[in-house]
């Protein structure tokens, strides 16, 4: 039967979208982008986290629950291969760190009411990269918001994802280390392709991308 719904997850920079979008286009699956150029409280939170981080969250989950709902119902699971460049557990890591321990307790209370409804990926590709890379990448692409990211904050989001795989037990995560690969480049790009042709075990594998 192999893998019908394909996750591609990383860091902030890490270039989720450009891979998931090319394994698509190759593959003919269906692909689900995350949103969040719509979100009119990014901009906010970037400016003063503290205040502006709980509508922030509760809005992207909001937000991901209708996508996936939408995108992923029962019939296309088995007629098409989707690919998505996120998982739902991405809002729960970041708002572990966005959010002070009440909002966060609050916020939980949401998220495993909507996690019940949300399908488990057949796999999960976490592209992980260097801090000072993924800063690079965040910077080049120039978006006005996020230009003041700091590097404490994508260690944490990391730290965030690692500490989230050490718990999963019920599908397969292959963390690949792909600092020195850039998928623009094709060689780098059939190698990462070639992965989805293999079988990963339940939980965590490391592989590197050279
Ligand atoms: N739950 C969240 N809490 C706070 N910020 C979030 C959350 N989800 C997404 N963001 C922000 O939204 C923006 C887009 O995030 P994301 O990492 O998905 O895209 P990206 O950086 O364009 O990915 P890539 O370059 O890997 O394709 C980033 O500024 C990110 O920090």
């Amino acid at each position: 039967m192999g893998n019908r719904f394909i996750v591609i997850e990383g860091n902030i920079g890490a270039g989720k979208t450009t891979l998931a979008t090319k394994l698509a286009d190759e593959m003919k699956a269906k692909l689900v982008l995350e949103t969040f150029e719509d979100n009119p409280f990014l901009p906010k939170f970037y400016k003063d986290q503290k205040r502006y981080a709980f509508p922030l969250e509760l809005s992207f989950l909001a937000a991901r629950y209708q996508q996936l709902k939408s995108d992923l119902k029962q019939g296309d699971l088995f007629n098409s291969i989707i690919i998505a460049d996120y998982y739902l557990m991405k809002s729960f890591i970041f708002a572990k760190i966005t959010l002070s321990d009440d909002e966060f307790r609050l916020y939980r209370q949401f998220f495993d009411l909507i996690r019940s409804f949300s399908a488990k990926p057949d796999i999960l590709f976490y592209i992980h990269r260097e801090v000072s890379v993924l800063k690079n990448n965040i910077m080049n692409r120039g978006r006005v918001y996020e230009k003041d990211l700091d590097t404490e904050y994508l260690s944490s989001v990391s730290r965030g994802y690692f500490n989230y795989f050490k718990e999963v037990r019920d599908f397969p995560v292959v963390v690949v280390d792909a600092t020195e690969a850039d998928f623009q480049n094709k060689k780098y790009y059939r190698e990462f392709a070639e992965l989805l042709n293999r079988k990963f075990p339940c939980g965590v594998t490391n592989i590197k991308v050279i």
